[in-house]
């Protein structure tokens, strides 16, 4: 919108919030949509960020049969819209593509190694067949697309309830409670910023990189070192209690980003840290709102009928 787009926003609020996006209300360049992409859409656009699914396991595991239609039917209605129109369409493909990686770190070329019919299938092998669709269009219909497989990523906007572990940890940190790590806490991962994503997902829209691209930050941790940098960061005395471990939870994962690097030009430029002081920030204020704004609903006073008596 700063450089002049006049940007559609189309969201169901499933894991968004108006919130998020309020302070723009009321531009010139900018229009808030309610609306499913599972459901068809007719508007007029030169470009398509699709970027709809719940992104974060415990929320795309709470109804997997939606995170399947978001990911088959969304996808194709937005394939079909950028058909119809002529706009280039860019998918927010994940890191889960590549499921339990056999490969460290992962390139693009990596075909994975997803369990098909494991918790975490409605999210990693509906994007896999989100990327299909897009090359279906490409080689059948001539639509061009772009695919990002994106990596861990953080900031602030994040839902308080939204289960993955930077909010998780940083809620817990700042109010006193035991960081929650699912099992060992050896298993690892590599956090990017999310004006980092930002940038890299509108350079590759603009790019003419059509085949897929990684987009992440490779600076890897185990988990249980996170929780520990949280900790220090929040200067918390939270203890650390270690939880069962989820079900076909990848054991490791760190992005190859040299195609990025080569192609786009781009890499990230936040550092860990100061991403993290951005979100703590965040995390913080939002624990403020919400102790002043929450709503307690004064009780009732019991109605008492005259006449009658009751039995119980
Ligand atoms: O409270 C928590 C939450 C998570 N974890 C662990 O922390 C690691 C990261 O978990 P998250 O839920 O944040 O994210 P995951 O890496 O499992 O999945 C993410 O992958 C990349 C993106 O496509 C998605 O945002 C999301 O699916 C996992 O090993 C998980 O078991 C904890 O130890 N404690």
């Amino acid at each position: 919108m700063m450089d002049g787009h006049e940007v559609t926003v189309v969201d169901n609020f499933f894991t968004g919030r108006k919130r998020n996006v309020e302070h723009w209300i009321g531009h010139e360049n900018f229009e808030l949509i309610n609306h499913d992409v599972v459901e068809p859409l007719y508007i007029e656009v030169d470009q398509i960020y699709h970027l709809a699914s719940p992104a974060s396991p415990p929320n795309y595991m709470y109804n997997p049969i939606k995170t399947l239609k978001t990911n088959t039917i969304g996808t194709l209605n937005m394939l079909g819209l950028a058909k119809r129109v002529g706009a280039r369409l860019l998918l927010a493909s994940t890191s889960e593509v590549y499921g339990d990686p056999e490969v460290h770190p992962q390139n693009e070329e990596y075909w994975g190694h997803v369990n098909p019919i494991g918790p975490r299938a409605c999210y990693d092998e509906g994007k896999r067949v989100a990327e299909t669709m897009c090359y279906a269009y490409m080689k059948q219909e001539g639509v061009e697309v772009r695919v990002a497989r994106i990596f861990n990523t953080f900031g602030p906007r994040m839902h308080m309830n939204d289960g993955r572990v930077v909010s998780n940890f940083i809620l817990q940190a700042l109010q006193g409670e035991p960081l929650t790590v699912y099992g060992s806490g050896s298993q690892t991962r590599a956090f990017q910023y999310v004006s980092d994503l930002v940038n890299g997902l509108v350079v590759l829209m603009n790019s003419n990189v059509s085949s897929p691209v990684n987009l992440g930050n490779p600076e890897e941790h185990t988990i249980l070192e996170f929780a520990q940098l949280i900790k220090d960061l929040v200067g918390s005395g939270s203890e650390i209690q270690f939880l069962s471990e989820a079900q076909d939870d990848p054991q490791k994962r760190k992005p190859d980003i040299k195609k990025a690097k080569l192609m786009l030009g781009w890499e990230p430029v936040v550092p860990l840290e100061e991403g993290l002081n951005k979100a703590i920030h965040y995390f913080r204020k939002e624990l403020e709102y919400q102790a002043n704004n929450q709503y307690i609903p004064k009780p009732k006073p019991a109605r008492i009928k005259k006449g009658r008596t009751r039995h119980n």
